[in-house]
């Protein structure tokens, strides 16, 4: 595999977040059929452009570069504020798109944004190229949507190939939810 050339994310991410508003926009809507007959075909169409740029691995901007969750459509964007080697401390809003019921983030999104901030932290800080071994979350209360949240992230332990870290989800004082994960860096040629 080649090289992947230098390239200028600005404008990805842009539509990253284009897409991010279209996703919440779909839960907060209930447009009649033909309005959303008109709207698929439109949104077929989008897709059909996309597909023009489709690149091999390694060459393809979402997760193939360091810019973590602002280039995947799927994860849940968050950003560091704080780092040091060991911990790190940012904020998270989850919006409508993520949420499951009753105001509260479904119970599956919130080990999505722990897999992906304490794995890019194990990454960064730790252990390059591990992969989650198991990953424990708590829910301790209602994670609200629509309001800027902490998460903390801590490296706990290194054992050879292994990493243990843990998390937190908070707002304000009040714990939302945390875990605790192990992941294991991959050995040379490891699938
Ligand atoms: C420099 C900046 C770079 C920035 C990055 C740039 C761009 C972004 C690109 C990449 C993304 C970067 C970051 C990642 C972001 C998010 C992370 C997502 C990661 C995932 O989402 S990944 C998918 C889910 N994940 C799996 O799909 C795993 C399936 N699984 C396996 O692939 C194997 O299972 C594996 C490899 C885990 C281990 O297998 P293995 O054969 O290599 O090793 P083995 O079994 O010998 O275990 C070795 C030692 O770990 C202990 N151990 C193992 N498992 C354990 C468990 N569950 N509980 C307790 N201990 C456990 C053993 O007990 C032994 O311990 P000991 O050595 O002390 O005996």
């Amino acid at each position: 595999m080649t090289e992947a050339p230098a390239y200028d994310t600005t404008s990805f991410v842009d539509l990253i977040d284009a897409f991010r508003d279209l996703q919440e926009t779909l839960c907060l809507v209930a447009p009649p059929p033909a309005a959303t007959l008109e709207l698929t075909a439109a949104v077929a169409d989008v897709t059909k452009r996309l597909k023009e740029f489709e690149a091999p691995e390694g060459h393809r901007v979402a997760r193939d570069r360091e810019m973590g969750s602002d280039v995947h459509p799927m994860l849940v964007k968050y950003e560091a504020t704080d780092t040091s080697d060991t911990s790190l401390a940012g904020t998270v809003t989850f919006n409508h798109a993520h949420m499951g019921g009753g105001g509260a983030v479904h119970g599956g999104v919130i080990p999505m944004l722990f897999d992906d901030l304490l794995g890019m932290f194990v990454s960064r800080r730790g252990q390059p190229n591990s992969r989650t071994a198991f990953l424990n979350v708590n829910y301790r209360s209602v994670t609200p949507v629509l309001r800027a949240l902490r998460v903390d992230a801590r490296i706990e332990k290194i054992e050879g190939r292994k990493t243990f870290v843990t998390g937190t989800i908070s707002d304000g004082y009040l714990v939302c939810a945390e875990a605790e994960a192990l992941f294991v860096r991959l050995l040379p040629g490891q699938p």
